[in-house]
């Protein structure tokens, strides 16, 4: 992250890190590396490589435990997230899976109250069964994180912006409060959200960086992945060696892909900024939308710890309609240009409906007090024109109000 001098202040976030682009496009790419000296990584589809004798072999022995276009790829995103390593999953979910896989029966788990559905459901309703103990807190709220860390807490899980209500958590603080208590808990960022290129979670303190690259990271909604950063050696071997022992791993297919994608994130993430502080301010002065939540605007209640953490804010906006489940429904239904679809992140626009669609898996008690409730809306704002993007709203939101007369 760059001093506060180095602040961009055209729109008061930090500066862009240091030789994004350049890291991205070429960082474990090198031509040299390849016989062939092909520029783009080939995708290495052989589940087994030649050994010279046995146990002798040049770097690969089989598919899941090594291969070259998923190297490629790891080290393009290490690189990207001012990492040591990173390693490559089958999904963001694999990733949560195989972290939590580092913990033993009995120990504890703190994870913020706010988190992706499948999240909360993979702790609630699977590691908790396997003899995981999972604590929801609200780590918003430093008093709140330290009173629940206990003697056996060993990871402690948040999310930000959380997905969907977009609170936004002080990465630093909460790494600061945990690691002061006991550094060896592992602090775990999920950065999904906010791709690499608007946020470092390992410079802010936290030991991992994990994302579902389904989103942002691949960028273009054709490839379901997980990617972890870290830089203590510890936490890699020990990640390194589960990703082989459990085994759940990307394709070469779609490490082919995801390294592709990241080529054109710093391009992408600019224009989803651009376009959500449009459609944002958009939303906001309209009276037919109740409310928006976007950390990208000053009516955000972390407008100023977003700007002091990140180096901007990605396409997601969520947003209270006015009325009820009708008007929602209606809004939705008569979407032209963004579909109605679960997931993010894509260059495409999508929206979605987080009770009935992405977070149906939390209990209803939970999302009543988490605010996602039935006029609650989410977008992920794509990069298209931005003047088509505000006019699909615009007609959905008249036939939303019109349903209601
Ligand atoms: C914030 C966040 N984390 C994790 C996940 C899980 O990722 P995946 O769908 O790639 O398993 C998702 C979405 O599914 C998400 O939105
Ligand atoms: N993280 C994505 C995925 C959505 Se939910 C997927 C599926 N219905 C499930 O329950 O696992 C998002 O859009 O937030």
């Amino acid at each position: 992250m760059e001093s506060n001098s180095q602040k961009d202040h055209s729109n008061g976030f930090q500066s862009p890190f240091k030789s994004f682009a350049t890291s991205a496009l070429h960082v474990g790419q090198e031509a040299e590396q390849w016989k062939s000296m092909a520029v783009v990584p080939p995708i290495s589809l052989s589940t087994t490589f030649k050994q010279f004798g046995p146990g002798e072999h040049a770097g690969f022995e089989y598919s899941r435990s090594g291969n070259p276009t998923r190297n490629c790829l790891e080290k393009a995103v290490a690189a990207v997230d001012g990492a040591k390593y990173s390693l490559a999953l089958a999904s963001g979910l694999a990733a949560t899976m195989t972290i939590a896989h580092m913990l033993k029966c009995g120990d504890n788990i703190i994870c913020m109250n706010d988190v992706y559905g499948g999240t909360n459901r993979y702790f609630r309703r699977v590691a908790s069964e396997m003899g995981l103990e999972v604590s929801f807190v609200d780590c918003t709220k430093f008093d709140c994180l330290k009173a629940a860390i206990k003697p056996n807490t060993k990871l402690v899980w948040v999310e930000t912006p959380t997905n969907p209500t977009m609170k936004v958590i002080d990465i630093k603080g909460c790494a600061d409060v945990v690691h002061a208590h006991n550094k060896d808990i592992i602090v775990v960022v999920d950065n999904t959200f906010m791709s690499a290129y608007f946020q470092r979670p390992l410079a802010l303190g936290a030991d991992i960086c994990m994302y579902s690259a389904t989103k942002y990271m691949n960028g273009h909604s054709d490839v379901v992945m997980g990617l972890v950063s870290m830089n203590r050696d510890d936490l890699y071997e020990r990640l390194k060696f589960l990703q082989n022992a459990i085994g759940a791993v990307p394709s070469p297919f779609d490490c082919y892909l995801c390294n592709r994608g990241l080529k054109t994130l710093h391009l992408r993430m600019k224009q989803h900024f651009i376009n959500a502080v449009a459609v944002a301010k958009f939303l906001e002065a309209d009276p037919r939308v109740d409310k928006v939540v976007f950390p990208g605007l000053p009516s955000h209640p972390q407008y100023e710890l977003m700007k002091r953490q990140c180096t901007g804010c990605p396409g997601m906006i969520t947003f209270y309609i006015k009325g009820d489940l009708t008007n929602a429904t209606a809004f939705l239904r008569n979407l032209k240009l963004f579909a109605l679809a679960e997931s993010l992140g894509g260059y495409e626009s999508l929206a979605e409906h987080p009770a009935i669609m992405t977070h149906a898996s939390v209990p209803e008690e939970e999302r009543e007090v988490l605010g996602i409730g039935d006029t609650l809306i989410r977008l992920s704002i794509g990069i298209e024109d931005v003047e088509d993007i505000i006019v699909d709203l615009d007609q959905a939101l008249k036939a939303a109000r019109d349903c209601a007369i």
